[in-house]
């Protein structure tokens, strides 16, 4: 067992994989500062302590975005070893109800296609649940 690994913090993260009605996926660009400043992500956080992942994904998207969604089903869970922490991503499956997406703690947003999203950096660790997309509603 890795003893430095076990003793770093563990951030357990609800991802929104946010869906609209043409098919497209809501993407974030992260402000530039921190370990993966300048990355596009699919916007989620942290869950608080008490709160079901469910909520959480609701609360973070409405606090990063300003929209409200309905969180589906859960499409993943990727456990990831980072250098300072280690992450659990909860990645759900949801959709775009209202609202009109604001940069509120973001540098961009892009509606895009499972065609388009290759032209965005992600994390490394965003490959998997990229791969999931294209394997369960690409085209090819
Ligand atoms: N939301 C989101 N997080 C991701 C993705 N891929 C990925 O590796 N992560 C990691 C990077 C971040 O460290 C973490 C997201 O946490 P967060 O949005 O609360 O941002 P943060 O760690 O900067 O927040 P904080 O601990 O400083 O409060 O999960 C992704 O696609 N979406
Ligand atoms: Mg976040």
């Amino acid at each position: 067992m890795n003893m430095s690994l076990s003793s770093l913090p563990h951030k357990v993260i609800g991802v929104a994989v946010i869906w609209n009605e043409q098919g497209k996926i809501l993407i974030d660009k992260r402000r530039p500062l921190g370990l993966h400043g300048g990355f596009w992500e699919f916007p989620g956080g942290k869950i608080e302590p008490g709160e079901t992942m469910e909520a959480c994904i609701e609360r973070e998207i409405m606090e990063e975005l300003g929209i409200v969604i309905a969180v589906g089903a859960r499409l993943m869970t990727i456990e990831h070893d980072y250098t300072n922490f280690t992450v659990t991503l909860c990645v759900h499956n949801c959709r775009y109800l209202s609202g009109e997406p604001q940069t509120l703690e973001c540098d961009e947003i892009r509606w895009v296609t499972l065609e388009e999203i290759d032209q965005f950096t992600f994390p490394k660790v965003n490959e998997q649940i990229i791969a999931v997309l294209r394997k369960n509603y690409g085209v090819n």
